[in-house]
């Protein structure tokens, strides 16, 4: 599938044809998976290309064209609620004749009529609508296919800014309809974004490209108490309501705000498409020093008589047009290679950059100066052909994270410059490198001497999924390393108070310079030794993620803890055992069977143990009782009137049943109890899973 927007194509059937299953595909990947497989740019560029050929042969067009509707659709895992006013997408362009043409068109509807704007901030979320009956917050859905969304209340519950109850007239706001609707734009602030991801990265999980991605995947969490913990936030810009409540879009967003509503305060009326343009280049670059990530303006006609007047089109509102800023991209010159070691010892180079004067002051884009941007691997720098004090293109997307999109090649024969000798030893301990075949990452194998990878593991060790001990942070193991007191997280358990007392040190900022005193005064000491204390609570499953085994991510490690009960069986098992566990594959097997025939592995398991951490799994014992479940699969939801979960899981068991992780075609029975999962229930019902009561079960067992 070619992705080029114009490659010479003979014959429009064929490229229409072609358009519409990959943006359909886009939008797939984009709202489903909350993944983009190309940028925002290149999928309007597409758009535009698919809209255009269309208008030239509108008999080509397909009825699943992508321009008649809203790409999202609604998924199996929520309850889908139908709008009561449908939620549409909105026009957009990336070019200030197209606003031009717009405000034409808007002039022309309008019959003469004078007109104004309002000018938003657009935020790069996704669009919730909230339904308020007498004031209170009742329903919160996504805008799926703009007909029909998913029922995600209780995740919205959980966001702090938006008001369960509206004020009251008696607090100072004024009357409201018994029922409306608000809309806003649900979002992740950089802040939380930068946050999960290195959570994520910590845990051995997928990170997201971009904030819109993460919100997209933190709103459609099963979990609600999940998706509270990822910091959601929500800005409102739209009302309705059955009778026309109000005469112009900015006097909604001022009673908004005073109803108690996230309104952001960025927005301004313009009196026409001249002060429009104003601030569109007013937030160009300020709009980088919000804390949430914007892609552009949103125009809409102040009068909602007006906004009734244009109408609609099948995808979007014709008094309202998106403009969107292109990923600023800019020349600069490529000073050096430097390489960072991280905690698994890959080597990661980083492309350290200047403006064309090179007067050391980095290039200034997107608001923000870049100084460096990552390079990935030894291949990215084959791929792009880098050599050094080549002037090279940079981009600032929404990807947060500056690339190198190509060299300019013109400049090359003028220039000095020297090819980039990728090193053969380790930077920070002089270890020789190695590479895998499989791998595009040149990795140091010196894990127990290469300071980066000790510090790792002790930051990976107190991660709120390993042992989780927040009292300690990345500033204060530096600390502690430099002080020599910790080498690897068996260590930590070796600090006293009078160890720990009095430590000071000062830290500076690589990027910034900012300098920051850290010092451990009589509190922090407590906390740190509290923080500890507890981590010997942590359950086996968190302690085993937090050793550090490569390829035991937190997932595989509740798995093993699962299966293997306690430390001892998992340490006595061998390959093959390892395969049998479900999900455990043979690469995962061969690491876990490496590390345990260390000596010094084994070793440190035995400081950890002597220290008190948790080795075993504290669960019901399972005695079998019979095998009258054999061969068949369970899986529960919901709470049961004579037993816990737990004793429900371990009667499976001890019966030979199969206990399940999921609803999926291979299951056989699922077990309903009070206040069962709605998706569970649902999912089983398409796949014609047999469902069964607590009573149903037991009475299985004979
Ligand atoms: N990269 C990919 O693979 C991929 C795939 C599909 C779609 N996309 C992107 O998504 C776009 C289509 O998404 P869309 O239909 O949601 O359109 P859109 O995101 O361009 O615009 C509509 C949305 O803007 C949001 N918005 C933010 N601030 C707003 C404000 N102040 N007022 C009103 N609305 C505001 C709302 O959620 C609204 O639904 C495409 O044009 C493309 O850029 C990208
Ligand atoms: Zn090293």
């Amino acid at each position: 599938m070619t992705k080029l927007p114009n490659e010479p194509m003979h014959n429009p059937a064929d490229r229409i044809t072609e358009l519409t299953d990959l943006l359909n595909y886009f939008n797939h990947r984009y709202y489903q998976d909350s993944v983009s497989e190309v940028s925002d740019y290149e999928f309007d560029i597409l758009l535009q290309e698919l809209t255009d050929l269309e208008s030239r042969h509108p008999d080509l067009r397909r009825d699943d064209s992508p321009t008649l509707r809203v790409g999202g659709s609604i998924t199996k895992n929520f309850a889908t609620v139908y709008h009561r006013y449908p939620m549409l997408s909105l026009g957009n362009t990336y070019n200030e004749q197209d606003l031009r043409d717009f405000d034409e068109r808007v002039r022309k509807g309008l019959y003469g009529e004078a007109y104004e704007y309002v000018c938003e901030l657009k935020f790069d979320g996704i669009s919730l609508s909230m339904t308020y009956e007498n004031g209170v917050l009742k329903r919160a859905v996504t805008r799926g296919d703009g007909t029909r969304g998913d029922d995600i209340t209780g995740n919205v519950r959980t966001i702090k800014t938006l008001p369960l109850k509206i004020r009251s007239e008696e607090q100072g706001a004024g009357a409201f309809p018994a029922v409306f609707e608000v809309r806003g734009e649900g979002f992740m602030p950089i802040s939380s974004f930068e946050k999960l991801n290195k959570d994520l990265e910590a845990a051995d999980e997928p990170t997201y490209a971009n904030p819109r991605n993460a919100a997209s995947g933190a709103f459609k969490l099963q979990d609600s108490a999940e998706s509270a913990r990822r910091g959601l936030d929500c800005y409102l810009y739209a009302f309705m309501s059955d009778e026309v409540f109000f005469e112009t879009h900015e006097q909604s967003l001022l009673t908004l705000k005073q109803w108690g509503f996230n309104v952001s305060p960025s927005w301004r009326k313009c009196a026409d498409m001249d002060e429009v343009l104003a601030y569109i280049h007013e937030w160009e670059t300020k709009r980088h020093t919000l804390p949430l990530a914007t892609d552009g303006i949103v125009i809409k006609i102040n009068s909602i008589a007006q906004q009734r007047e244009l109408g609609f089109t099948a995808k979007s509102p014709r008094w309202a047009i998106a403009f969107k800023y292109k990923a600023e991209n800019k020349a600069g010159v490529l000073k050096s290679v430097s390489y960072q070691v991280g905690r698994t010892g890959a080597l990661t180079p980083v492309a350290n950059l200047d403006n064309l004067n090179e007067d050391g002051k980095g290039l200034q884009l997107s608001g923000t100066r870049v100084k460096r941007a990552s390079l990935h691997n030894a291949n990215e720098i084959e791929r792009l052909d880098l050599r050094i004090n080549d002037v090279v293109f940079v981009e600032k997307g929404g990807e947060i994270i500056p690339k190198i999109t190509g060299i300019d090649a013109e400049q090359r024969p003028e220039r000095l410059t020297f090819s980039i000798t990728y090193p053969t030893r380790c930077p920070e301990c002089g270890t020789e490198l190695v590479r895998k075949e499989t791998e595009a990452n040149h990795y140091c194998p010196n894990e127990r001497g290469c300071p980066p990878q000790l510090r790792g593991k002790v930051e990976h060790f107190i991660h709120r999924k390993a042992l989780n001990i927040d009292s300690l942070g990345e500033g204060k193991i530096e600390l502690l390393f430099d002080k020599n007191l910790v080498q690897t997280p068996a260590d930590l358990y070796d600090l006293t108070y009078e160890k720990l007392f009095g430590l000071e040190k000062v830290i500076t900022d690589e990027e910034t310079g900012k300098t920051k005193k850290i010092g451990f005064k009589e509190k922090t000491v407590e906390n740190i030794l509290k923080g500890l204390e507890q981590s010997k609570l942590a359950p086996f499953k968190q302690v085993l993620f937090g050793i550090g085994i490569r390829f035991v991510g937190a997932t595989v490690a509740e798995k093993l803890a699962a299966y293997f009960r306690n430390i001892d069986a998992l340490m006595a098992a061998d390959y093959a055992s390892l395969c049998n566990v479900p999900e455990i594959g043979g690469k995962i097997a061969q690491s876990v069977v490496d590390y345990f025939a260390d000596a010094e592995n084994r070793n440190y398991i035995e400081r950890l143990r002597a220290a008190g951490l948790q080795f075993e799994t504290d669960t019901i014992p399972v005695v079998a009782e019979s095998n009258a479940l054999e061969g068949k699969s369970f899986l529960y939801t919901g709470t049961f009137a004579g037993m816990t979960r737990e004793e429900l899981e371990a009667k499976i068991e001890a019966n030979g049943g199969k206990l399940l992780s999921g609803v999926s075609a291979k299951l056989n029975y699922l077990i309903v109890g009070e206040k069962p999962g709605a998706s569970k229930l649902d999912k089983a019902n398409r796949l014609n899973v047999k469902l069964i009561s607590e009573e149903e079960f037991l009475g299985m067992l004979g």
